[in-house]
């Protein structure tokens, strides 16, 4: 809970004061319900009011080495604490999601936390392709902490293009062992998460030879430290990657391997298998490897919303408070969130992070559903979940890593400080765009299955729900239907993304049959292709949200619901506006239509206005979570500006040594 005994600022307290609804009722939805609510402020409360886990000093004023050793010194403690809690209530992996890849975690260890990749990826890994008997031998040790592991796939020389992995896992019947080697420098093992200096075991990504003949990537569990000294074992050549623009307490290492022997069964076997022998069993079908990364994708959306709330709502608080450039020269200056340009780069950001919660819930109750169908044998639903999970994942972490940068700067020059909080925020956001896999890969992989979906769509074959609409608007080339409302403004993106996809599809087909193969065709289109994804996307998004929205919109007070209702507005007209060329170029739309959508932006911007603050105080986030002093709950920005300004180590000293050492001979020696 936001420190609300502490003396408000007064322009705050009056935003707060005239809003139209209670931000309560909006704090128990945005979380997920009352008793969700309720748990995550009682988290908040246990673990950010401990003296063990405050930081005196912020952290960046901290060297690298002393970062990575105060972030796992915290890791230590916040997972005790949690032990103790959970021994108490049951175990929970919701709370593990708060503490590690969540916000409490976020305002526990600021710059990541060296043990997540263990819980997020290692633990996944396990549970996904382990066989029972490994599961057995591994999960608990692995559970309780007593090994530490990480997931080791990308390499120094290859990220995307996982079957050009080098690092190889030869099988030797002799002994029944692989032997792991590091053929090149571009072989050795590049970013995992806690690698460097946190994990003794990984999960290593390795192409598998057996009798001669690669079998292509498959996961071995590889220890990597003795379990006592931590020191690497022999033939482990292991270490740091350096400094990055965030998650700067991540340890992300790499690893190479010197002929390093392991037993037969530390390849994971749920899929294939190597017998004694040597004999390689082939996977009954390769994609249920794909399971982890599905997951983790699916969960970043989630994170995407996050991010974007948590950096909204400190410029939006920030721009309550500061005052700037008056209006008209004769009244004082005002709330510079009074300044319509800067509702334009505040208030769509706010859509977007409702918009992306509504779509990480529902890609999450999709991810569930058809796991379950998975583990029945049904594989008939997971291209359109790996599609959807591909392209959510690129776009929501595109636009919210954007967003971020755009609210940074719209907080002008206090944005720029690292107190602000906005580097971090950015550096984690930003980080979303390249892993778990690239956003441009990622939307060609839609891209992939939207061309398979339109040539099903040429032969009036029946599509699954979310590309149905390729099948509806496939004979036509122009929208002519718009009147200008939600609902069609859906239809018109669909309509535009159907003719991106007839586009690409045919660009590709005219360059395969001039001689250019299936997947020089595709490169050469790839503009296309990813275009097409991408308003595929937002076609989706745009459906989801107003049909989740206006679903939820019965169940909360007429008040809640008249925001809901604005945040589906907004984020529609906005898109239309940011879409504008594509929309003219497909949909029957003349100037008259496009000058209504820009009043009707003005208008939708001016109804939130006056609850901007009340809609981001609703999402609860604590101060602590925000570390801003820009975003505080109680709005003295100035106050915590200058606070915080004290904390400089530059300022601990009225004098700095260097100004004896070089200043004053410099100003001495008349240069
Ligand atoms: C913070 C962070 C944490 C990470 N943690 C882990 C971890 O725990 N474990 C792990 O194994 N890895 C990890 N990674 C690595 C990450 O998964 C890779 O960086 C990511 O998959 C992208 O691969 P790459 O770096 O090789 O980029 P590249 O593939 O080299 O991308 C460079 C450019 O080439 C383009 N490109 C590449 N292929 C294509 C194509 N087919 N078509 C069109 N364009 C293409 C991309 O769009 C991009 O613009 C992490 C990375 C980061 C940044």
């Amino acid at each position: 809970m936001p420190a609300k005994a502490q003396k408000i600022n007064p322009d705050l307290l009056k935003e707060r004061q005239k809003a139209s609804f209670k931000t309560e009722e909006l704090a128990v939805w945005w979380n997920g319900g009352q008793k969700k609510l309720e748990n995550k402020r009682f988290l908040e409360d246990y673990f950010l009011n401990d003296p063990a886990l405050q930081d005196d000093l912020p952290i960046s004023y901290m060297s690298h080495k002393e970062l990575y050793e105060h972030s796992v010194k915290k890791s230590y403690i916040v997972l005790k604490k949690l032990h103790e809690y959970q021994k108490k209530t049951g175990n929970s992996i919701d709370n593990y999601m708060a503490l590690l890849g969540g916000n409490l975690g976020s305002g526990l260890i600021k710059e990541g936390n060296p043990l997540t990749v263990h819980f997020v990826m290692f633990l996944p890994t396990l549970l996904g392709q382990a066989t029972p008997e490994q599961q057995a031998e591994w999960l608990p040790r692995a559970w309780n902490c007593n090994i530490i592991g990480t997931y080791a796939q990308t390499e120094l020389g290859h990220g995307t293009f996982i079957r050009g992995l080098e690092a190889r896992a030869d099988y030797d019947p002799k002994t029944q062992e692989f032997v792991l080697n590091s053929p090149t420098l571009t072989s050795y093992k590049w970013w995992p998460g806690g690698l460097a200096h946190t994990a003794n075991y990984a999960v290593v990504v390795a192409q598998l030879y057996t009798k001669g003949e690669c079998h292509g990537i498959h996961p071995f569990i590889v220890q990597l430290r003795d379990e006592e000294t931590h020191m690497p074992l022999p033939g482990i050549k292991i270490g740091e990657i350096g400094t990055k623009v965030g998650m700067k307490s991540v340890n992300n290492g790499y690893l190479g391997f010197e002929k390093v022997r392991i037993p037969r069964k530390n390849m994971l076997m749920k899929n294939a298998q190597v017998l004694e022998d040597g004999t390689f069993v082939k996977p009954k079908a390769s994609v249920l490897t794909y399971g982890t990364m599905m997951f983790v994708r699916v969960a970043i959306v989630g994170d995407a919303s996050n991010n974007l709330a948590k950096a909204v709502t400190i410029a939006t608080r920030y721009s309550a408070v500061r005052r700037q450039s008056p209006i008209d020269p004769n009244k004082p200056e005002p709330q510079i969130i009074d300044h319509v340009t800067q509702q334009l780069k505040l208030f769509p950001q706010i859509a977007k992070a409702f918009v992306f919660k509504v779509a990480a819930n529902y890609i999450w109750d999709l991810y569930n559903q058809i796991t379950g169908e998975l583990a029945k044998g049904d594989l008939e639903r997971l291209p359109e979940l790996h599609a959807m999970s591909c392209c959510l994942k690129a776009i929501c972490t595109a636009d919210a890593s954007s967003g971020v940068e755009l609210l940074r700067l719209s907080c002008g020059g206090h944005g720029y400080m690292e107190c602000s909080n906005f580097p971090t925020i950015y550096g984690i956001a930003t980080a979303a765009v390249t892993y778990e896999g690239e956003n441009t890969v990622l939307l060609l992989q839609t891209a992939r299955y939207l061309m398979k979906a339109w040539s099903l769509a040429l032969q009036n074959e029946k599509l699954v729900p979310t590309v149905a609409y390729l099948g509806e608007y496939r004979d036509s080339t122009r929208f002519t239907n718009w009147d200008g409302s939600v609902p069609q403004i859906i239809e018109a993106f669909k309509f535009v993304a159907a003719q991106k996809v007839r586009l690409a599809y045919n660009s590709v087909e005219k360059r395969r049959q001039s001689g250019y193969s299936q997947e020089e065709a595709a490169n050469l289109s790839g503009i296309e292709l990813t275009q097409a994804a991408n308003i595929h996307c937002r076609a989706f998004l745009l459906q989801m949200c107003y049909e989740q929205l206006e679903q939820n919109s019965k169940d909360t007070s007429p008040a809640l619901a008249v925001i809901l209702k604005d945040i589906i507005e907004l984020y529609s007209v906005d898109a239309c506006l940011t879409h504008l060329g594509e929309l003219l170029r497909f949909v029957q739309l003349d100037e008259s239509q496009v000058s209504q959508l820009q009043r009707r932006l003005e208008t939708v911007l001016a109804r939130i206005r006056p609850n901007a603050v009340a809609i981001v105080d609703g999402f609860d986030f604590h101060d602590r979570v925000l570390s801003s002093a820009l975003g505080a709950y109680d709005g003295n920005v100035y106050e915590r500006l200058f606070q915080e300004a004290q904390k400089s180590p530059l300022n601990q000293e009225p004098v700095n040594k260097s100004f004896h050492e070089y200043l004053k001979p410099l100003m001495k020696s008349n240069l």
